[in-house]
């Protein structure tokens, strides 16, 4: 998952043959609390994605299920999976897996407001809080979907407050992520995995999968459905990219402040790659009277749940953070994504600009590059076949 793809190329995955496209919500046999649901959220009809991909999941079928950023994944397999639950039983049928904290809540969000009509008990079990109350609840009333980090879920297992013999499907948001060695979460996965019944059918999802990864998967799925998504049509046309020269490092700053007005358009997120320089430029800015909120993985979560609620009900409006806020969080207001410093995965450059630019809007990503970044961009450019421009000097011109 750097940024060497020698070994990539020589592998070959390809797309499923004829699949199935269904054009409508009602053309996928719903439930019809789950229908009514999905139409009460809003949903009117079903993506690329939602049209090729749920009726497979329905069909209990392994899938591995890539599609853009931003394009309804999440309702994908929320669907999927409410569609597979037996309500009548109070027991643990799907186990929804995600990187961040952050992501394992939202998603539980979405299980619960489109499983609004069925009575769906779904709880987030995620690292960083206390349980006991979810504990009590998920033992007094059942539970039937958990959407949880892996530690926190392998661990409530072991426990045995989490009974997994009747799971019937596991699902592995931003799966690429999981599964990567750089992050420790693959072992994790396999430990989780092991405690499944063996039929469990098993649901793999992410805008951005390597073949690498895809080799992986092998592993512990059997003869997956694949819906993928060729290197160069992952980059979202609604996003236009752009890079600013800034030569030094030092420059960095000020070029930030010319642009606070645009970031404040809408909303904007700011990525770094450190923890610390998160920090550092939070404090520079809020010096200089730019209002800011950070965000990164050592705070107290308490005060990343702050951060994160003021930021999506738009109390705040320009947001710094790691990658931390790379991948899945959906902020459908965000029009504006900066890279302070160019991602150090190629796949985050793809994760971060999709914050931007949700389920068709409009998105602009602005990459600050200094000299010893010009070859990493290129890197970027050809692994995606993309342009990034010069940005204007008016961004008013955007
Ligand atoms: N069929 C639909 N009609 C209207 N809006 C939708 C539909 N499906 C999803 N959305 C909305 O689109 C937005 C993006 O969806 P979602 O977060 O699932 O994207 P994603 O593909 O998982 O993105 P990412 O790759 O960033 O994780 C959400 O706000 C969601 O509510």
């Amino acid at each position: 998952m750097s940024f060497d793809r020698s070994e990539d190329s020589k592998l070959k995955f390809k797309t499923s043959r004829k699949l199935k496209i269904s054009p409508t919500f009602e053309s996928m046999n719903l439930k019809d609390d789950l229908l009514r649901g999905i139409y009460s959220y809003g949903f009117e009809a079903p993506s690329a994605i939602q049209s090729r991909a749920i009726s497979q999941i329905i069909s209990g079928k392994d899938v591995i299920a890539q599609a853009q950023s931003g394009t309804g994944k999440t309702a994908t397999f929320t669907i999927g999976a409410l569609q597979a639950i037996q309500l009548k039983r109070k027991d643990l049928q799907a186990l929804v897996l995600s990187p961040t904290r952050e992501l394992a809540s939202q998603i539980c969000q979405v299980v619960c407001n489109l499983g609004d009509y069925m009575n769906v008990k779904a709880f987030a079990i995620t690292g960083g809080k206390t349980l006991k109350d979810d504990i009590k609840k998920i033992q007094s009333n059942g539970c039937h979907v958990v959407s949880g980090t892996p530690g926190r879920v392998l661990d409530m297992i072991k426990r045995q407050i989490l009974q997994t013999r009747n799971v019937s499907m596991l699902i592995l948001d931003e799966a690429d992520e999981l599964l990567s060695e750089t992050l420790g979460f693959k072992q994790q996965i396999y430990d989780i995995f092991t405690k499944l019944p063996k039929a469990c059918q098993v649901v793999v999802v992410s805008a951005t999968m390597s073949k690498d990864i895809l080799e992986i998967t092998k592993k512990f799925m059997s003869q997956p459905v694949k819906i993928l998504v060729k290197k160069d049509e992952i980059s979202l046309e609604g996003i236009k990219q752009y890079f600013v020269d800034v030569d030094k490092e030092e420059w960095k700053f000020d070029t930030l402040c010319d642009l606070y007005d645009s970031l404040t358009i809408t909303q904007g997120v700011i990525f770094c790659n450190t923890k610390k320089k998160v920090e550092w430029l939070a404090q520079k800015m809020s010096q200089s009277n730019f209002a800011v909120v950070a965000m990164h993985g050592d705070m107290k979560q308490e005060d990343r749940d702050k951060v994160m609620n003021d930021f999506r009900t738009g109390h705040s409006r320009v947001l710094i953070s790691t990658d931390v806020w790379a991948r899945g969080i959906d902020v459908q207001q965000v029009s504006l994504v900066i890279n302070y410093d160019l991602p150090e995965i190629m796949e985050n450059y793809i994760h971060r600009i999709g914050r931007s630019g949700r389920f068709g809007r409009k998105g602009t990503a602005i990459n600050f590059i200094t000299t010893t970044d010009v070859s990493k961009l290129k890197q970027i450019e050809k692994y995606y076949c993309i342009r990034i421009k010069a940005m204007p000097a008016s961004l008013s011109d955007l």
